[in-house]
């Protein structure tokens, strides 16, 4: 039985672990989320979550999650806003639009890894200019890729979504139990 660290400061990574069971410790380090041009949205969340992962340190018995989650619309990359602006033009974009969510794993001990990530297709209503300034007004745009979170009242603009929700809210849970146990590593 190996012990499972979770590198990560998302609120949402912990909330999901715990509620599918899984005992672990936090430990995260601050990392700069740099994507480089010409990488592709699953690139990125793969290149992410790995540059997350080194910079953790790890004993002997331990297994560490890091992970990524980016929003992309006809190829362009949306991560999280900087500021209003960014978060409204984000929102434009996805407007009436199916975008792509990708989020990326990296598992590791210190002698063996393992990196997949998850897709979900989300298809957004139209926003009219009204719906949109309200959203900023809510406070949900921050720390969120892509500006919006499915799990509070971004909920009003999605119409449908085809895939993992649990991936689009940060962590594709279920997936991630099937590749840990292959870590020696079981929820409770
Ligand atoms: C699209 C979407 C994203 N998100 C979140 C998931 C991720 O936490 C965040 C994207 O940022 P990330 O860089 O993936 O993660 P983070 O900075 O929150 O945490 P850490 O790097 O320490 O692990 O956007 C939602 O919560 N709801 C949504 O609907």
């Amino acid at each position: 039985m190996c012990n499972l660290v979770l590198g990560s400061q998302s609120p949402r990574r912990k909330e999901l672990l715990e509620l599918a069971g899984y005992r672990f410790v936090v430990r995260s380090s601050e990392v700069e989320e740099v994507i480089e041009e010409g990488m592709t949205p699953e690139e990125a969340v793969l290149h992410l979550s790995q540059v997350k992962s080194e910079s953790i340190e790890l004993l002997e018995d331990e297994v560490l999650l890091t992970s990524d989650t980016v929003v992309s619309v006809d190829g362009r990359i949306l991560g999280k806003p900087a500021n209003f602006s960014d978060a409204r033009s984000y929102l434009q974009q996805l407007s009436g639009r199916t975008h792509e969510v990708f989020t990326g794993v990296y598992l590791r001990t210190n002698e063996e890894s393992c990196t997949f990530f998850v897709q979900t297709d989300v298809t957004f209503y139209d926003l009219s200019d009204n719906e949109i300034e309200w959203y900023l007004s809510t406070g949900e745009i921050w720390d969120k890729a892509g500006a919006y979170g499915i799990q509070g009242k971004g909920a009003l603009f999605v119409e449908k979504i085809d895939g993992d929700y649990y991936s689009v809210v940060g962590l594709p849970i279920s997936r991630v139990s099937r590749e840990l146990r292959t870590f020696n590593v079981s929820s409770g």
